[in-house]
C-alpha cells in the first residue's frame, strides 16, 4: 500500500483552491508505488494524481518536475504538473513536498510485443530530442560515479563469483567511460533520460484488439538525469525487449525498438557500435541499485528490493551475447 501519508479532503481541497481547480469530487488512495504517497483525485478541473514526496526533497525536486512539464509542453506524452498563477508547480501538502499531475488512461502491459515497442522506442526518440533545450543539469544519480563508490561497499556480501563479475564490469565500463567514442556520445547524444523507463513506467489504453493498445504516456521521472541518450535506450531494451526468464533479448521486439526510435532519431555509427557496452551499462546499474537495497536498505526505506539475480543475469547474458541492431544507414 502506498499511502504513507493520509491526506484530508480538505487538505486536497486547499490545493484546489490554489490552483483553481473547483471541487473535489473523490480522492483514491493507489496501492501501487514504493517511494511516494500517490492519490487518484478528481475535482471540477479534472482527473488527476497527487503525489506526496516521502523521500526526495524541496531543493531535489524541481529537476524532475520541470522537466516533466519542459516536455509535456513540446508534446511528449507525460503528466505535466498543474501551475498555480503564479507558475509555481510545488506545494506543501500535510508537511510534505507535492505535486498535482495529469493523469494518463489506461495501464500497463506486462507482457509486451513488437507493436508495444515500437511506441516506446519512437516516443522516447521523441523525448529525447524534445529534452534538448532544458536549462536545468543534474547528473544520472546512478551512474558510474555511484557505481564507483557503492561496489566497494557491496563486496563483503557477494560470493566470489559475484565479486569477479562486478569488479571486472566496473573496469570494463571505467574504460569505456575513458574511450573516444564515449566522449562523442556525451558532446552529441547526451542529455535529458528518463533513465529507468520499465515496463511500469509506460502507460497503454486499450485497443480494440490485444496489441493494439495506445500508449498515453511516460511517468515516474524520479531517477532522471542527464547521460547518453543509449543509456536510455539500453536500459528500454534491457526491460522491454526481453525473455523475463531467462534476461535474454527477444531479437525480434529489440530490432523493432531500435528502428521506431531511429524512424524518430537515426543512431550515429558510434552509437550502433557502443551498443552492445551500452546494454551491459544499464543492466550493471541496476544490478548495482537492486543489490545495494538488498544489502544496505536505507534507514527506514519504504523500498521492498526487487531480485537483484535477475540483472546479474542479463548482464552475463549481454557480456556473452554482445548485441547489434541492424541498421538501415550508418552514419560517420
Ligand atoms: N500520472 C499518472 N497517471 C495515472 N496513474 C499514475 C500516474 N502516476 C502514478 N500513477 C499510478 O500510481 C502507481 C504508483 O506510481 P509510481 O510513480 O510508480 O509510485 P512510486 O514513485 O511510489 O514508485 C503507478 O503504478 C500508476 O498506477
Ligand atoms: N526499475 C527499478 C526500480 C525503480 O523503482 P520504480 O518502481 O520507482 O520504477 C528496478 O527494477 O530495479
Amino acid at each position: 500500500m502506498a499511502v504513507f501519508t493520509e491526506v484530508s479532503p480538505a487538505a486536497a481541497q486547499a490545493l484546489l483552491d490554489r490552483l483553481q481547480l473547483g471541487r473535489l469530487h473523490e480522492l483514491r488512495g493507489i496501492g501501487a508505488g514504493i517511494e511516494n504517497t500517490n492519490y487518484f483525485l478528481d475535482c471540477d478541473g479534472g482527473h488527476f494524481v497527487l503525489t506526496l514526496f516521502e523521500r526526495l526533497t524541496r531543493e531535489q525536486l524541481p529537476f524532475y518536475l520541470r522537466l516533466v512539464q519542459h516536455l509535456s509542453q513540446r508534446g511528449i506524452p507525460v503528466p505535466a504538473p498543474k501551475a498555480d498563477a503564479a507558475g509555481e508547480i510545488l506545494f506543501e501538502v500535510c508537511g510534505k513536498p507535492a505535486a498535482l499531475g495529469d493523469r494518463l488512461h489506461g495501464g500497463h502491459i506486462l507482457a509486451p510485443d513488437v507493436f508495444h515497442c515500437e511506441q516506446v522506442g519512437a516516443t522516447l526518440a521523441r523525448m529525447h530530442l524534445a529534452g534538448r533545450d532544458y536549462p536545468l543539469h543534474q547528473p544520472n544519480l546512478r551512474g558510474l560515479p555511484w557505481w564507483r563508490e557503492t561496489v566497494p561497499l557491496l563486496l563483503p556480501h557477494l560470493s566470489t563469483d559475484e565479486r569477479a563479475l562486478i569488479e571486472s564490469e566496473l573496469a570494463y565500463q571505467e574504460h569505456l567511460a575513458a574511450s573516444a567514442p564515449y566522449a562523442e556520445l556525451l558532446a552529441h547524444a547526451f542529455g535529458p533520460v528518463h533513465a529507468d523507463l520499465f515496463r511500469d513506467n509506460v502507460m497503454f489504453e486499450p485497443g480494440e484488439a490485444q496489441g493494439r493498445e495506445r500508449l498515453t504516456g511516460f511517468f515516474d521521472f524520479y531517477f532522471a538525469g542527464c547521460d547518453t541518450w543509449l543509456f536510455d535506450v539500453a536500459v528500454c531494451l534491457n526491460d522491454w525487449c526481453i525473455d523475463l526468464a531467462s534476461g535474454r533479448l527477444d531479437e525480434t521486439r529489440a530490432s523493432a525498438f531500435v528502428a521506431a526510435y531511429e524512424t524518430e532519431r537515426p543512431l550515429s555509427g558510434t552509437e550502433h557500435r557502443l551498443l552492445p557496452a551500452l546494454l551491459r551499462a544499464a543492466a550493471m546499474r541496476f544490478w548495482v541499485s537492486r543489490l545495494f537495497d538488498l544489502h544496505l536498505p536505507r534507514e527506514a526505506a519504504l523500498l521492498k528490493a526487487h531480485d537483484p539475480r535477475h540483472f546479474e543475469r542479463v548482464l552475463r547474458d549481454r557480456i556473452a551475447n554482445p548485441w547489434h541492431a541492424a541498421s538501415v544507414e550508418r552514419a560517420p
